[in-house]
Formats: structure tokens, sequence, C-alpha cells
């Protein structure tokens, strides 16, 4: 056991408060903050966050909160765990109440759009001062609470943050692997949300378990394809944080994408998908980023291709099966690494 520390958790969500609660179980004093401060003084008060982990008690050194200072200024570690659209703002804001020397990671699995920045690439161009890591895998984070038996990995250049983290975060039900290659690891987070949507649409169409063992696999290998060009470690994506999380949302409905899809797979508009939902589903606004970035590239990617033309550009969801079975020439060779 570490000596106790103080930490903060900034975003009330289900998975911001899923991992507050386990560091206040493992004996720290943890700040989840939350912008809505009505929301913050009744989880502080029915000790439950009701709006996104409904039945779950939240343990007695959590501190539910709407002000961000005083959740920040006394934190040895900070998680960030907001939707990508609103991280850049959120760290703009903790900035200048940051301790020198804390530990900042992203839990977010989202990219900002025009400059193709991930979430940690955006705390080192705004935060001075800090040590940066990134937490990603496999996680719902409905099962962490029923502490079903759960890994995720720490990734970090820095061998403190990595020690620290899995210090205050392991568990009996909780096992944090660590990975020094953070831009797989967080790339293989965000990527992973397309699939889950293709795979949800595919489900809706009752496809059968070959297809979904095509697609699953073919998800893999058109990932692992682009983060390869742009500079990721491949083997990242044989762990957790790649097929792990792929195989995660790619068969559950408690995945948010994979829910997404199945409603547009049955004839509901994106709006109406997105709108049914009523949390975050990155992948929506990832498949546009790397749509762009593949084609820059010139990576073939004929799922990500074919959920773009089915999402916004009006085409029927038979195209992703058809992108999928008749690809381009030369295109049908298992392993290719080049395009
Ligand atoms: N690392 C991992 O293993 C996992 C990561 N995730 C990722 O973590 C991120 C958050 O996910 P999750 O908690 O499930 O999402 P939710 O939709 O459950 O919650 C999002 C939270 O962020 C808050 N929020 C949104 N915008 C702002 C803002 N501008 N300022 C302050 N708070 C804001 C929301 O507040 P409000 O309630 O007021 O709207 C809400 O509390 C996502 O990127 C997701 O992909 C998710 C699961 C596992
Ligand atoms: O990333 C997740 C679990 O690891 C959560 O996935 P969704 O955002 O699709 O719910």
């Amino acid at each position: 056991m570490t000596d106790q520390l103080t930490i903060a958790v900034l975003g009330g969500g289900s998975f911001g408060t899923a991992i507050a609660n386990i560091i206040a179980v493992n004996g720290h004093k943890t700040y989840l903050w939350m912008r809505d401060a009505e929301r913050a003084a009744r989880c502080q008060d029915i000790r439950e966050n009701p709006e996104y982990l409904p039945g779950y008690k939240l343990n007695d050194n959590l501190i539910a909160t709407a002000d961000l200072q005083a959740a920040v200024e006394s934190s040895d570690v900070v998680f960030i765990s907001v939707p990508s659209k609103s991280f850049r703002d959120v760290t703009r804001k903790v900035a200048p109440l940051l301790k020198a020397d804390s530990i900042v990671v992203s839990t977010t699995k989202g990219i900002e759009p025009e400059s193709f920045t991930l979430m940690s690439q955006i705390l080192e161009q705004e935060l001075d001062d800090v040590h940066i890591g990134v937490l990603s895998g496999p996680n719902f984070a409905k099962e962490i609470v029923q502490q079903q038996q759960t890994a995720s990995v720490i990734a970090s250049d820095d061998e403190q943050v990595i020690e620290c983290i899995q210090n205050i975060l392991c568990s009996d039900s909780f096992r944090v692997y660590s990975n020094h290659d953070r831009y797989g690891v967080e790339l293989g987070g965000a990527l992973k949300n397309i699939y889950a949507i293709v795979c949800g649409m595919a489900a809706a169409w009752g496809t059968g378990h070959n297809t979904q063992a095509m697609l699953l696999t073919r998800s893999l290998a058109e990932m692992g394809r682009f983060a390869s060009h742009m500079g990721a470690d491949a083997m990242t994506f044989l762990g957790l944080a790649g097929v792990g999380d792929l195989i995660l949302t790619c068969t559950s409905d408690l995945s948010r994408n994979y829910r997404v899809g199945f409603a547009v797979g049955q004839g509901k508009t994106l709006e109406q998908a997105v709108e049914e939902i009523g949390q975050v589903a990155e992948g929506v606004n990832t498949v546009h980023i790397v749509k762009q970035k593949a084609e820059e590239l010139g990576v073939y990617m004929p799922l990500v291709t074919g959920l773009h033309a089915v999402l916004f550009e009006g085409v029927g969801v038979e195209h992703i099966a058809r992108k999928l079975m008749m690809g381009e020439q030369n295109t049908d060779v298992e392993f290719q690494t080049k395009n």
C-alpha cells in the first residue's frame, strides 16, 4: 500500500465515477469533480451518482464537488475523464491550478479534429511541469463498479507515472498493466470505437458468427495498419488497449458506440441514435477524423470509409459489406503493412 495521496478525477460521468471510486476504496482522498453544482451536491449527499451509475454506493473517501480549485490544488494525481470535445477546454481551466510535478492522466478515448491531436498531446501542449500518462483498456464502468475482474493499461514513458498509477488503482478486481507506447495505447482506445459502431450495425442486420469473426479480425488488421503508419508499435494492438478493447466494445451492447451502430442498423437516423444513448459515443466523430487522415496518408481502410459513407454520405448500410467483400484489386492480401 502506498502513502495516502490526494487524487482528483475530473468528469463525473460513468468512467470518471468508476475510477474515482476504485481509488477511494483503496484509501486515498479522492475528489470527483463535476461541472454541475447541484448534481455534485446530490451525489455527495446520497453517496451515489444516480445519473450515470445508479445503485452503486460511493466510498466515504470520495468527495463529489463542483469546485475545481478545491479538487485540483492539493491533488498529487489528476485524471481527466471528459469527452474529447471538451478535453482541451477542461485542461486549460486546470492548468493554473495544478501542483508542480503532479501526475496528469487522460482516460478519454477520442481525437481532436483538424490537427489529429490525441488527448495526452493536448496535455503536453497545455501543461508545464507535469508527468503525463494515459489509462486505457477494456473497461466498462458498469462492470468495474460491480467488481468484475478487470484489467487496464497505464501508458507512459515516465516510470514514476506507471508506478504511482498502478499503486493507486490496483485491487483484487482491477489490475493495471504498463506499456511505454503511450501513442499506440491511446490511438487503440480511440480507433476501436469506430469498429464498435460497425459491429453494432452488423448485429442489427442479424449477421452470423462467420461475419462477426471476419469483422472483428479485419477491424484489428485495419486499425493496426493505420496505427503503424502513425508510428505506434504494432504489438500494442495485440494487447488490452488494442484487441482487448476491440473485442469488448464490438461484442457488447454495454458499449455506447455499439448501440449507436445497432440503432442505425435498425433504420434510425444517426441523430436519433445519438440522442437515444444520451452519453458520449466518441466513434461518431472519430470516424470523420480517421477517414481524412487515412486519405492523406494513403492507408487502405474499407471499414472506415464504408462506415463514413453510411453515417454521413447517405448511402445504404449494405455499402459497408460491399466495401469489405469487393475490395479494390490487390487489397485481398491478409496482412498489408504498406497500404
Ligand atoms: N479509459 C477507459 O478505459 C474508458 C474510457 N472512457 C472514455 O472516457 C471518456 C468519458 O467517458 P464516460 O465517463 O463514460 O462518459 P459519460 O458520457 O458517461 O460522461 C461524460 C462526463 O463528462 C462531463 N463533461 C462533458 N463536458 C464537460 C465539460 N466541458 N466540462 C466538464 N465536464 C464535462 C459530463 O458532464 P454532464 O453530466 O454535466 O454532462 C459527464 O459527467 C470518453 O472519452 C470515453 O470514451 C470510457 C470508458 C472506459
Ligand atoms: O471504451 C469503453 C470500454 O472500454 C466504453 O466504450 P463505449 O464508449 O462504446 O461505451
